[in-house]
């Protein structure tokens, strides 16, 4: 796109979906069909906020629909856990699902198999804190998470898809390139602003090994039939898994 940096962090500043709530009384203790009721209702308010948020994204809607469908099916619950992540930097040892939805990590006992990715969660999280990292960034690193998402796919046959997918490295390019700018507004030596992009950038490889292990855990769930997923959600989980 031909923003500068500066324009396009400010652009993805604007387009930031607001806080939602469970808006549900949850009953206390949860049971494994509770929780995971709550995670799939909130999830499933997010995530159609998060379609809407992709497409304000300068660019995304110049793609190919293919390319920004398969992006948005590769990356949500990376999406859906940085967010998680972000809502929950100031409070450690809790996962803030939502603000009517507050977890800590012995509350993942009442899942099986929840409680280990509840602690990656939170030591990514805690690896936000250390890093104090500034909304600016945050919201470049959500952006690069859904436009890096299906890198790895297949390379397009079709004329119109290829030219979608020089867009897209166009598109990721402008984002790291307005990452690189907020990071160079901190007054850090030039070796210390390297040294964040890099741990910045390794954040992203936390955050889709976690998600991997997310998506896993999520399909064993819709499998055993613990989790009612909506028909958004399960096109999302079938498409991908
Ligand atoms: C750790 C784990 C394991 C798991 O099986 C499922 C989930 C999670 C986290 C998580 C989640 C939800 C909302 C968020 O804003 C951020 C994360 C979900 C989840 C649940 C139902 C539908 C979709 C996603």
């Amino acid at each position: 796109s031909s923003l500068t940096p500066e324009q396009l962090i400010s652009c993805i500043m604007n387009v930031e979906p607001p806080e939602i709530y469970l808006m549900e009384d949850v009953k206390r203790p949860f049971t494994e069909a509770s929780m995971i009721m709550s995670l799939t209702k909130l999830a499933n308010k997010e995530l159609f906020l998060m379609i809407s948020w992709a497409k304000k994204i300068p660019g995304f809607v110049e793609l190919s629909l293919t390319d920004q469908v398969h992006l948005l099916e590769s990356c949500w619950l990376e999406v859906l856990m940085l967010g998680l992540m972000w809502r929950s930097v100031d409070h450690p040892g809790k996962l803030i699902f939502s603000a009517d939805l507050k977890l800590n990590r012995e509350e993942g006992n009442c899942v099986e198999g929840i409680m280990i990715i509840f602690d990656m969660l939170l030591a990514a999280t805690t690896r936000l804190r250390e890093l104090n990292l500034q909304k600016e960034e945050y919201v470049c690193l959500k952006a690069m998470i859904l436009l890096n998402s299906n890198i790895c796919s297949t390379s397009p046959e079709m004329a119109e898809d290829l030219e979608s997918r020089g867009k897209l490295q166009l598109l990721l390019d402008s984002m790291t390139d307005a990452l690189v700018w907020a990071i160079s507004k901190q007054g850090l030596s030039f070796q210390l602003q390297s040294t964040r992009l890099a741990h910045l950038l390794m954040l992203l490889s936390d955050i889709r090994h976690i998600s991997g292990k997310g998506m896993k855990h999520l399909s064993d769930m819709k499998n055993k039939n613990i989790v009612q997923v909506s028909d958004l959600l399960l096109e999302m989980l079938t498409n991908t898994t």
